[in-house]
């Protein structure tokens, strides 16, 4: 089929890549000239495991093309998908305003059938007004499908060719038939394609995400109340989540979650329950609790040093918002690295990927080791703030060698309590410890 994708972001990359793979003819757009530029070089813009081995087989074949015209991408594609930003606004509703715009120009553009598929994450109702918008100038027929991307940074490509499930939300029989032929590659598996309505496909995006950070936040909330107690949380989530009804996963407490998802998704659900007079009040706590506790090592790190911590150089292991991508949204890290510079620390940071993204926003407020070991010259403490792999089996007499005094404050929970102890280190991580 004939594929228009527009906004190469990490959806936009993901979906367009991995439609070409399975044979479609993929145009994708973006007003970034100089991405779309690197692009056609057969440069990946972002780092995500196993994307650059397909994107560059698809463009060699000749089925993956990058343009900055609008007009070129609305006369290739029949199925259009919009991967655009969906950004917090101030008041922390999703702004609309990439999408709509879009849109109107969708409108005054096409000349024959499309089917405009919807894959940013988008409030409930969003189906119906970019159907108004293009309607406004559209002198053609055309159909609008909601279909929400599921995809995880750092398993983008697993996700979206191995999905557990695929929604489509549409009104129309004529494109939810064309978009089961386009998807019917990648649930072989037998994995559902879920059809619905465009309203129910919008808003099991927002349900879904919501209830992840939830189950995340609840978790974060156990973990703290463990250390008042005396009991270890690694413990209680095994327990709790071998119950089938739990589940093992997204159990992991830690200094919150980040990202460039959860946290505007949850917002933009709980500002849009306001506009029809409902109060989210359990999405309303979750946002202030993921607040308190991608803090929650500083008052860790001020009772071992004191709140002056002007002369302490502190190394930062992991940057970026979870292991496997360069991505800074939102990561837990800015806010540790924010709060131990204002108390006059001076930090020297690693991570196998998010250097130079996070150099872009600290500047020389920061000093950029080569390794993790570098990090660690002199250092009086380690904070671990993302859960890369390299991390987890450093050689510790190399880290005690290196460090002036032997104190870890770990914000993932990856080396066990009593082997630390074991290799000689004051190891402070989350919902571990016992009580005083
Ligand atoms: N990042 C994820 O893991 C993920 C997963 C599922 C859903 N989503 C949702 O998908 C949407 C896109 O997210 P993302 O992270 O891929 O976005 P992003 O912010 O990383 O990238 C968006 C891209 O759109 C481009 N763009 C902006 N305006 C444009 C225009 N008028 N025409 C063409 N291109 C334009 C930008 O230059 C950029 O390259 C959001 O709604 C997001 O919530 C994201
Ligand atoms: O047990 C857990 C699991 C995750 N996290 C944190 O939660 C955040 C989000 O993690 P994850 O969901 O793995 O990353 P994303 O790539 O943001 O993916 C989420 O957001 C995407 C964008 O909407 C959705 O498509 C995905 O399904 C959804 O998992 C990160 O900060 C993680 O550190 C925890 O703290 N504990």
């Amino acid at each position: 089929m004939k594929i228009a994708v527009i906004g190469t972001g990490y959806v936009g990359l993901v979906t367009g890549t991995c439609l070409a793979e399975t044979g479609n003819d993929v145009i994708c757009v973006d007003i970034d000239a100089e991405k779309v530029e690197k692009m056609k070089q057969g440069v990946v813009p972002i780092y995500e495991p196993h994307l650059d081995v397909l994107f560059e087989r698809n463009i060699k074949a000749g089925r993956l093309e990058f343009t900055t015209s609008l007009d070129e991408g609305l006369a290739h594609g029949d199925i259009i998908f919009l991967a655009l930003p969906t950004p917090e606004d101030e008041d922390g509703s999703a702004d609309l305003s990439y999408v709509l715009k879009v849109s109107e120009d969708i409108g005054k553009k096409i000349d024959n059938y499309k089917v405009i598929v919807d894959k940013s994450t988008v409030p409930v109702g969003t189906a119906e007004k970019v159907r108004a918008v293009i309607a406004q100038n559209a002198t053609t027929d055309f159909d609008v499908v909601s279909n929400p991307e599921f995809l995880r940074e750092g398993y983008a490509v697993d996700d979206f060719l191995k999905p557990e499930r695929i929604v489509i939300g549409s009104s129309s029989e004529r494109a939810t038939r064309l978009m089961q032929k386009l998807y019917s590659p990648f649930v072989r598996s037998g994995n559902p394609i879920i059809t619905m309505d465009e309203k129910s496909a919008e808003l099991t995006k927002y349900a879904a995400n919501s209830f992840l950070a939830t189950k995340i936040t609840f978790m974060n909330e156990i973990a703290n109340y463990c250390e008042k107690v005396g009991a270890d949380v690694d413990k209680v989530r095994v327990g709790m989540g071998t119950d089938s009804r739990i589940g093992k996963r997204f159990l992991f407490p830690g200094i919150g979650y980040g990202g460039s998802c959860f946290p505007k998704d949850v917002k933009a659900l709980l500002h849009a329950g306001t506009l029809v007079d409902y109060d989210f009040k359990i999405l309303d706590s979750v946002v202030e609790i993921n607040q308190i506790q991608k803090q929650i090592l500083i008052p860790k790190i001020t009772a071992h040093f004191g709140t002056d911590l002007s002369g302490k150089k502190i190394a930062i292991w992991g940057l970026s918002f979870k292991p496997e991508t360069d991505d800074i949204r939102e990561a837990p890290a800015i806010d540790i690295m924010n709060s131990l510079l204002d108390l006059g620390a001076e930090l020297t940071v690693f991570d196998p990927e998010a250097m130079p993204n996070i150099r872009k926003q600290f500047g020389d407020k920061l000093n950029y080791a080569n390794g993790m070991y570098d990090t660690l010259e002199g250092a009086d403490a380690l904070v671990i703030c993302t859960e890369w792999s390299i991390f987890r089996s450093p050689s510790f007499s190399r880290v005690k060698e290196l460090m002036k005094s032997h104190v870890i404050f770990d914000g993932r929970n990856i080396y066990q309590v009593d082997e630390m102890a074991n290799e000689g280190f004051k190891y402070v991580s989350i919902g571990r410890n016992q009580a005083n």
